[in-house]
């Protein structure tokens, strides 16, 4: 593919090695960090000390804190700020966005206060039809690993074929393998849910709790994915693809899921803020479990484990009470639930 120009919105993790990997696919990157003095440190020291220690940036990386300046001439732009950030982030992009340029959101979560998606929240911001250019980027895939060119498969979805295939073009490379799926809504979720399952998980190795309890809590977390899922419009089959199961494996199991982490301290006996000060940055299955909670409420959908993970995280609830709970539930069919409300 000819060089492309590209500007990546967030200077986390996420945004540091989504840039990395389209540098060295040869597209010159501007990646948009909010603080002037963090974007002259990584064009100097060209390594993301705080969110991405070990990597350095390719040349064709400019860091910068204009949005004018990052999204001048680009084809594409790619978001990868926290999604309770999305709203205000896509607001102040609005008026520099090239018309033709492609949206690519790999943020994993949902809108607190609207509990909308986030290609719902864009759309509310920049209009109905701006959805043909909107793609999500989802599936198991640690910036740790990406930006050291480890082997890693994910999905990108659209409402539009076209965005979708262009998204895949534009991002796959040797080491990163990209799908296409037209589930946006089950892609959506999937990269969302799966967090509230991965703090589950957490929390259960953190109280000590073994790999039967853990492969319990994934395969039964998947179930209620799929039952929120379906009722809000998404394929089932999605479930069990790379924004589905593929993140929930990897999530619920590796020494770099935030989500997991903040689980073991608040397992171990930490408060929600004490977990998340000791993780340091975006735990976004916090807030996705506020609204999944709300959402399983309001449309009458079981979610079992995310009523229980809701109540450790906001009503103080203990872990192990939490665990009891699950496993005293009246007894019940295994598959006649699945992809059910
Ligand atoms: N880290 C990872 O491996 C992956 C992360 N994601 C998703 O990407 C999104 C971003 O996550 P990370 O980069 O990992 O987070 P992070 O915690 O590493 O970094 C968050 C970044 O967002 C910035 N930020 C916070 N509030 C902001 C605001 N209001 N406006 C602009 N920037 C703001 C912070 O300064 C920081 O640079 C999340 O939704 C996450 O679920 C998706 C796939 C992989
Ligand atoms: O979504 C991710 C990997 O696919 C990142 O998960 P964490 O936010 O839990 O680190």
């Amino acid at each position: 593919m000819i060089s492309l120009r590209a500007a990546v919105l967030g200077g986390g993790s996420w945004g540091t090695a989504l840039a990395y990997l389209l540098a060295r696919k040869g597209y010159k990157v501007k990646l948009w960090v909010r603080r002037e003095e963090v974007a002259s440190e990584l064009n100097t020291r060209r390594e993301n000390l705080r969110y991405l220690p070990g990597v350095f940036l390719p040349e064709g990386v400019t860091a910068t804190a204009s949005l004018e300046e990052a999204l001048k001439g680009a084809e594409a732009v790619i978001f990868a700020v926290p999604s309770h950030a999305f709203r205000e982030v896509v607001r102040e992009t609005l008026p520099f966005l090239p018309p033709g340029a492609y949206v690519i959101n790999g943020a994993k979560g949902l809108e607190v206060e609207t509990r909308l998606r986030l290609s719902q929240v864009f759309a509310t911001e920049a209009g109905e039809g701006a959805l043909d250019r909107y793609v999500v980027l989802s599936g198991p895939s640690h910036a740790e690993e990406v930006a050291r060119e480890q082997p890693t498969a994910v999905v990108v979805a659209s409402r539009r074929w076209e965005a979708a295939e262009w998204a895949q073009e534009f991002l796959m490379c040797p080491f990163f393998r990209v799908y296409t799926n037209p589930d946006l809504v089950g892609v959506e979720l999937g990269g969302a849910l799966k967090n509230i399952i991965a703090l589950g998980t957490g929390i259960c190795e953190g109280i000590g709790f073994g790999d039967n309890a853990k492969a319990a809590l994934m395969t039964r977390g998947l179930t209620e994915i799929a039952r929120l899922g379906v009722r809000l419009g998404a394929n089932p089959l999605t479930f069990t693809g790379l924004a589905g199961v593929g993140d929930l494996i990897v999530t619920c199991t590796s020494r770099h899921s935030r989500n997991r982490r903040a689980g073991w301290e608040i397992g171990k006996g930490k408060s929600l803020e004490e977990a998340l000060a000791a993780v340091g940055m975006v735990v976004e299955g916090v807030r996705t479990t506020k609204v999944a909670y709300a959402l399983a409420q309001e449309l009458g959908v079981k979610m079992p484990i995310t009523v229980e993970t809701y109540k450790v995280l906001f009503e103080g609830l203990s872990p192990l009470v939490a665990a009891q709970n699950l496993m005293g539930r009246a007894r019940t069919r295994e598959i006649e639930e699945v992809g059910y409300c």
